[in-house]
């Protein structure tokens, strides 16, 4: 895509820290290096605060330096091993990785803007962010959940989309971050279906109310900002094309593929993570491969049934068949995600799921449990939990009101 007349670029933001917000801090902050024609070189990370130690045991351990007294700030931690200590530990990032607590200052003048914070932050955080952004920035939701109110379910690129007034895509895909932080070869799925001022091609539609504003085309975007008054991107930037988009995410070990179903991509990241619970208990209970393949079989069903019944103008069956954020996601948080890993212990030691995420996961959030209880609580509101039986089983299993070894019985369809 020409950038010719842009002499501006694009400051990049990574809004959250954790274990994959660190690592899309490491691979954006690679990209942005290798593109220095399109995007400035410093990316922000806004850290959510907290104390750290630096312990005896790590490589970064001197006795006689300041930073090895006491607790420390995270943040400033980070900015000075080049290494975010508590959620990707081990892992160098590049020094053009700027850690910032202030969420205003991390977000300043830029025009991109990566969400991967647990879903449950979004709303909060983008309230606190309204007001602070560049009211022609474009997002990427890497966050993988819903948003389930009276008012009904949102994507959360919807939620990121309606909150800001901006234009969200989704990155989802079969990505354990540790792996992606170490170079070992993934694939994802971007869903950027930009409005087409950002692409220069064809000719924006202005409307007619204000040249300052471009009402995007109804068919080519996620529900929720289908009506949204956007601001234009101004033409001294580089065009937001899919192809730019692309070449912030993809790595030689991190392949890209873009695709337009922001509902289907993001559906996918969120509802892997109640099968994967579904695999974890049956798993702790010894019952091996076979059953973990049957809840995986009944759990793909259930995705594709849930996003053809609720978002059906948008949703695609192929993007959870054939791309990195459908079956191939469901695969991988099966066999080693968070989600999976926490449920079988829980059902191996007859503890509870949130005791086991307290003292396994050092500060990581599970998805799964709380999406289970927001697609229940939705799927209630119609009136049809008995058409997704594992989502309903799962959500039970964590209510205590039936137990994992009642899976194959609850997921029997029923005549
Ligand atoms: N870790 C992984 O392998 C992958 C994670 N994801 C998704 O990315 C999203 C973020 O997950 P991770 O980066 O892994 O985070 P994480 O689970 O490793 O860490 C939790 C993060 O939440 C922050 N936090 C705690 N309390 C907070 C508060 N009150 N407000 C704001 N932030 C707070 C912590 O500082 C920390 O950065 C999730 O939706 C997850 O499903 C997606 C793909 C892979
Ligand atoms: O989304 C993930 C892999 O694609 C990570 O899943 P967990 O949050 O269960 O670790």
């Amino acid at each position: 895509m020409a950038t010719l007349g842009a002499h501006k670029k694009h400051k990049v933001s990574i809004v959250g820290s954790g274990n994959w917000g660190t690592t899309m801090s490491k691979l954006v902050a690679e990209n942005v290096k290798a593109n220095p024609n399109l995007f400035d070189q410093t990316v922000r990370m806004w850290v959510y605060e907290e104390d750290v130690t630096i312990s005896k045991d790590s490589r970064h351990y001197d006795e006689a330096s300041e930073l090895c007294k006491g607790t420390q700030k995270l943040s400033h931690v980070i900015n000075t091993v080049h290494e975010n200590i508590k959620y990707l530990p081990g892992v160098t990032l590049p020094s053009n990785v700027v850690a910032d607590p202030d969420l205003p200052s991390s977000v300043k003048d830029s025009t991109i803007l990566v969400f991967v914070l647990p879903h449950q932050f979004i709303p909060r955080v983008c309230d606190q962010l309204a007001g602070h952004i560049v009211p022609f920035a474009r997002g990427i939701c890497c966050t993988k959940g819903v948003d389930v109110s009276e008012k009904g379910i949102r994507l959360m690129s919807e939620a990121i989309g309606m909150r800001l007034n901006i234009y969200c895509g989704a990155l989802s895909g079969a990505n354990i971050a540790s792996e992606i932080a170490q170079e070992k070869y993934s694939e994802t799925t971007v869903a950027y279906d930009p409005p087409p001022m950002d692409s220069r091609s064809p000719t924006p539609k202005v409307s007619p109310s204000s040249s300052q504003v471009d009402l995007i085309s109804p068919s080519r975007v996620n529900p929720s900002v289908r009506s949204a008054r956007l601001q234009p991107l101004p033409s001294d930037y580089p065009p937001l094309s899919q192809e730019n988009v692309r070449k912030l995410f993809h790595r030689p070990y991190f392949h890209v593929r873009i695709v337009d179903d922001v509902a289907g991509v993001s559906l996918g990241g969120a509802l892997k993570n109640i099968i994967a619970l579904a695999a974890g208990f049956v798993d702790g209970l010894g019952w091996g491969d076979n059953a973990k393949a049957a809840v995986m079989r009944v759990g793909i069903l259930e995705m594709v049934r849930f996003g053809k019944a609720f978002f059906e103008d948008s949703v695609k069956t192929s993007t959870f068949t054939e791309e990195s954020c459908g079956v191939a996601d469901v695969i991988t948080s099966c066999m080693g995600g968070r989600n999976f890993r926490c449920a079988k212990k829980a059902t191996e030691t007859g503890k509870s799921i949130y005791e086991i995420e307290q003292t396994e996961l050092n500060g990581q959030k599970l998805q799964g449990t709380s999406t289970a209880y927001e697609v229940h609580t939705f799927l209630k509101s119609k009136g049809v939990e008995a058409d997704y039986p594992l989502f309903t089983a799962v959500y039970n299993i964590l209510e205590g009101n039936v137990k994992p070894e009642q899976i194959p019985e609850l997921i029997e369809p029923k005549d």
